[in-house]
């Protein structure tokens, strides 16, 4: 698949998902994952138009959240468009919950900070029945704390809906907690980008940072991901063994 916008241009390998699985999209800024996600949702056509269409719903949380002018209350926009999950008790429990969204029923949309619009949207997107879900940075406004729990959320989700999904993600962390696969966007940012045939999550962010220059080691207790301090003796030795993303503790 291609896409031409003015001055950029994104080639997009061929690639396939599954159900219950999260392929996470990475790479630098205007590499096009946020053009890529919109082609997917069908906000904007490839210009090769021979491309067979998905043949999938889809629901779509853009990068862009703009509220203001949506009128009313979380209360009003939630049952107005997402009325069958508002009233579900396992869909309350599963992602309205954990996300607090009761907290922000009595609120007007409009009025909203940056992090609170993020889990309203999330809540919209995830309400809507679909097939596939195209999420765009939901991480982006929120704390470390809300990037986890909702990085939970659509993991338990993702895998009980039985539906797939694509997620932007900037943070590392949760990325590698995320990602079942993952695309990477390789080339010049704003000039022309590939996004790579999907691979799995330790090659894939292997490749991501060896574009960066970064090495990650796994914390031995808790298993998370730690970035080395740049030319380290760790980072140099991840390095010169091409490791940039550990996925065992034991060696690195
Ligand atoms: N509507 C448009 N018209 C012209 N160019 C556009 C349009 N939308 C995006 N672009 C260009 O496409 C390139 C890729 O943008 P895109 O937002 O897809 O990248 P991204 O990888 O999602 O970036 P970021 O990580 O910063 O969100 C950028 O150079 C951008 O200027």
């Amino acid at each position: 698949m291609r896409k031409v916008f003015g001055d950029f241009e994104l080639t997009v390998e061929a690639g396939y998902f599954r159900t219950s699985q999260i392929v996470v999209l990475m790479g630098e800024n205007g590499t096009g994952k946020t053009t890529f996600i919109r082609l997917l949702a069908g906000k904007i056509n490839p210009d090769n138009q021979d491309q067979p269409r998905l043949n999938l719903t889809v629901s779509y949380k853009p990068q862009k959240l703009s509220p203001k002018n949506i009128a009313g209350t979380v209360r009003h926009l939630l049952q107005t468009t997402i009325l069958d999950q508002f009233i579900h008790p396992h869909f309350r429990s599963e992602v309205m919950k954990p996300l607090a969204i009761d907290d922000l029923l009595d609120l007007q949309v409009a009025q909203l900070s940056g992090g609170e619009l993020q889990r309203v949207a999330l809540v919209l997107c995830l309400g809507k029945p679909a097939d596939l879900y195209l999420i765009d940075e939901p991480s982006a406004y929120l704390d470390s704390e809300q990037r986890i729990h909702t990085m939970k959320i659509i993991k338990r989700f993702i895998f009980n809906s039985k539906a797939s999904a694509f997620v932007v993600e900037h943070d590392l962390i949760m990325a590698a907690y995320l990602a079942d696969r993952m695309i990477v966007f390789e080339g010049n940012p704003g000039i022309s980008a590939t996004a790579r045939r999907q691979c799995s999550m330790a090659e894939g962010m292997n490749d991501f940072l060896r574009h960066l220059d970064i090495t990650v080691r796994r914390d031995p207790t808790n298993m998370r991901p730690r970035i080395n301090k740049y030319k380290s003796s760790r980072h140099m030795e991840q390095k010169k063994a091409g490791v940039f993303f550990a996925s065992q503790p034991c060696k690195y």
